[in-house]
């Protein structure tokens, strides 16, 4: 299936489903999508450079899972490199309070900028791993999310515990969605979750997303996060 969505759809399926973007919004879309390419010429973001593509693959991608799920409060995005999914989201929901935890600084320094010139507040970008970060920040999120960073199993042990009781994490999943979970399912109740909800979509090229909501029923067990070294060698 060859790629049918152009960006001036865009706003008209975000408004299918009940959202209506405000001029402001869709000119820090623009903006953003301009800076990635701009940026992009000097550091690697990302390997989607066609405009339709940016609006689709990394735009509606990423709020895709706000159009199942309801998501307020704080906010954390594990690995967001050139800031998905929380950036999209923050444009679209500007109540949300955004923690972004990236490993590259590069990509920190990116984020900045772009926060900057699209005038985002609350969007706090944290140059961390996220098995460090939790360290000091465990349970303190309302919805801990990530997209294309590990496999569910790793990422499970980098996002729940950061996650409080109560909260969700938010896992955006391609094609192996199943398999991944299948594999996943004994650490995400381990670590302190149950799923909640799994909501499928399909891109206008064919390419699936599943996109899952993991309730946090318990605390993770204070072992949780190791180190990286670890979570790769003896996955849970
Ligand atoms: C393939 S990119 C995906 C970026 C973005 N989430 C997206 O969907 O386009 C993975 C990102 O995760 C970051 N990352 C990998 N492991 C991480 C960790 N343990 N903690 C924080 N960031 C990590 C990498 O630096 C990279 O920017």
């Amino acid at each position: 299936m060859s790629n049918t969505f152009h960006k001036e759809d865009f706003f008209h399926v975000v408004k299918s489903y009940g959202i209506t973007l405000q001029d402001t919004q869709l000119q820090q879309f623009a903006m953003y999508a301009a800076m990635l390419l701009e940026w992009n010429q000097k550091m690697n973001l990302t390997a989607i450079t066609d405009m339709d593509e940016i609006y689709e693959k990394h735009f509606l991608d990423s709020i895709l899972p706000s159009f199942d799920v309801k998501l307020k409060g704080t906010f954390c995005d594990v690995g967001a490199g050139a800031g998905f999914p929380s950036i999209p989201l923050k444009i679209v929901y500007p109540d949300l309070e955004i923690t972004i935890v990236e490993t590259l600084g590069k990509r920190i320094t990116f984020l900045e900028a772009l926060c900057h010139q699209l005038k985002l507040n609350n969007v706090h970008c944290v140059h961390a791993r996220a098995e460090d970060y939790a360290k000091e920040h465990r349970e303190s999120f309302d919805i801990v999310s990530a997209r294309a960073v590990a496999n569910l199993t790793m990422l499970s042990e980098l996002c729940i515990p950061l996650v409080k009781v109560g909260g969700m994490f938010l896992a955006l999943k391609g094609a192996n969605a199943q398999e991944e979970y299948a594999l996943a399912e004994k650490a995400i109740r381990l670590l302190g979750c149950e799923e909640k909800r799994r909501d499928e979509k399909v891109l206008s090229d064919g390419s699936k997303r599943v996109n899952f909501v993991f309730e946090k029923v318990k605390k993770t067990p204070l072992k949780y996060p190791r180190a990286f070294a670890q979570i790769k060698k003896n996955p849970l």
